[in-house]
């Protein structure tokens, strides 16, 4: 038995939200410490059962729900020289059908027939899926138990716990399931069959064990089979994320992958598929994939908090109700877009100086920390004016920009509660304002907002210090409006990776 386990974060798009649709524009994503594992085993039933010539068996679980159990029959045809997936249940699962269709014939092509048919070593494949636990809402696992709705009782939940009820009916948090779902899919797919070693360019230091090249591989193959699956382009921040973690990110022309996306995609009735032009659409060297990402985090010491609001909301229909008003207001649009395009921006390179300054002045960065750790960000400025500690160089210019990150993104919500008038769409609600003014009080809060598109999915607050976490606990545990529950996510150190399998599946 030979497994292979890649994992994969989820993302929250802290700024960006509607314009990174826009290749004009970035977003600015953050990794999330809440990761899907994908563990890929080949095995062999017992020594008596030999399966026919090139038919393999596929079956995928997801031990956390109910009825998400897959069997697939992979076979080849050779007059068109592709390989078949059919379905043995009567559920369907795109996300991960599509990936296994398309993937393993890329496989085929770039392998050969005759070494991917070896590496099958006339066996089957189990397919073990699983996501962190805040991927979904606990609540009802925490009050199963008697547990009060905090971060302390979430860690006492084990791994990767069951949640009691099927894929269509379970309360997500938005982390971006799919999105990790398939990345760490392909990136177990291609590792499994040794994929790298067709690659011509050989590892380039990533600071993980895959080369820029397989990255850069499975980037393009999950943003192809995510569309696909999601019958729409978004832009692919959430793929993007699964895949290299916290960046600003500014999206691929759609039209890259046009010309390979079929109308529609069943099992039953095979697309037509060209794996030369499938495999050099889907090659990093195609000039179409024009994507960008450039380094972006939170400078150190800052901490990412973020909670799920009960209440939820629509995200397709609001995506679509802000780009009719856009089209229809091209002028006021256009304003509106720049300006926070550019504190978007603003944002991003502010944490890029922080990071840097707290690596070239640690001393003086640690200082700044501990006097803003103790101070809610209206007292910011004033105590940069007033406090000696303050006043010397380098500690100045850090101050002035732990200030500046601050009034940033106020001014980024200001715009964003505009851009939601202007469209009569509740991009930030007047329930959320409340609640993220609430928290804006709370000593050592950098920032507080919706992530991504908004309205009352989640909110999520960039903290310093403990201390400040533990406030801003209380004030979502005894917020009366709305129910507001904290998940465990922080920001994710690094993208898509490969897992030591006996860590992942010991009690799976
Ligand atoms: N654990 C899993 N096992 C198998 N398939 C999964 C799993 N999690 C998600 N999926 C697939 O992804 C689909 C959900 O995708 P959808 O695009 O609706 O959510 P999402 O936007 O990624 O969700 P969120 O951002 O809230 O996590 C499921 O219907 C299923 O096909
Ligand atoms: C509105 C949008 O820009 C962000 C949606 O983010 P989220 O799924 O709400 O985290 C859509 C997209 O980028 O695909």
């Amino acid at each position: 038995m030979h497994t292979t386990v890649a994992s994969s974060p989820g993302k929250v798009l802290l700024a960006g939200g509607y314009l990174v649709l826009d290749q004009h524009y970035q977003g600015l994503v953050v990794g999330a410490s809440a990761r899907f594992y994908c563990a890929v085993t080949t095995f062999k039933p017992d020594d008596k059962t030999h399966f026919a010539d090139n038919t393999f068996p596929i079956v995928v679980q997801s031990p956390q729900f109910e009825s998400a159990e897959w069997a697939y029959t992979l076979s080849y045809l050779p007059e068109l020289k592709i390989w078949k997936l059919s379905e043995n249940t009567a559920l369907r699962n795109p996300f991960v059908e599509i990936v296994l269709f398309y993937t393993f014939n890329l496989l085929e092509y770039t392998l050969g027939h005759e070494m991917f048919v070896q590496r099958w070593n006339n066996a089957g494949l189990k397919i073990k899926v699983f996501g962190d636990n805040d991927f979904y809402s606990q609540q009802e696992r925490l009050s199963e138990r008697g547990l009060p709705n905090t971060t302390q009782s979430l860690q006492s939940l084990p791994r990767f716990l069951p949640t009691g009820t099927t894929l269509s009916k379970v309360h997500k948090t938005g982390l971006g399931s799919s999105a990790t779902l398939v990345t760490s899919l392909v990136a177990a797919l291609f590792t499994h069959f040794g994929f790298s070693q067709t690659l011509t360019r050989q590892p380039e230091a990533t600071g993980s064990s895959l080369s820029v090249d397989f990255l850069a591989w499975v980037h393009n193959m999950a943003q192809f089979c995510h569309c696909l699956a999601q019958g729409k382009i978004g832009s692919g921040f959430d793929v993007s994320a699964a895949v290299y973690g916290s960046h600003l990110y500014r999206r691929f022309n759609p039209a890259v992958l046009e010309p390979i996306l079929p109308s529609e995609f069943t099992l039953t009735k095979l697309p037509t598929l060209d794996l030369p032009h499938l495999h050099s659409t889907l090659s990093p060297d195609h000039a179409g994939w024009d994507h960008t990402k450039q380094p972006a985090a939170l400078p150190p010491g800052f901490r990412l908090m973020l909670a799920d609001v009960d209440a939820g909301s629509h995200t397709p229909s609001m995506v679509s109700k802000v780009l009719a008003w856009r089209k229809t207001h091209p002028s006021a649009a256009q304003q509106l877009w720049d300006a926070l395009g550019n504190l978007n921006h603003g944002l991003a390179s502010l944490f890029q100086e922080l990071t840097q300054e707290a690596h070239l002045h640690k001393d003086a960065y640690q200082q700044a920390l501990d006097q803003f750790t103790q101070l809610p960000t209206h007292q910011w400025a004033n105590v940069c004016n007033t406090e000696p500690t303050l006043q010397d160089s380098p500690i100045v210019d850090i101050a002035q920009r732990f200030v500046k990150v601050a009034s940033t993104f106020a001014t980024i919500r200001q715009y964003l509660r505009d851009m939601g008038d202007q469209s009569h769409v509740p991009i930030e609600p007047i329930r959320q304002t409340e609640l993220l003014d609430r928290c804006m009080q709370v000593a050592g809060v950098v920032m507080a907002g919706v992530p991504g598109a908004g309205g009352y999915d989640a909110i999520f607050c960039v903290i310093l210090g403990d201390a400040s976490a533990k406030q801003v606990e209380s004030v979502w545990n005894e917020w009366k409006d709305m129910n507001v529950s904290p998940l465990l996510v922080e920001e994710s150190k690094g993208g898509v990776r490969l897992e030591d399998p006996d860590q992942i599946l010991t009690g799976n």
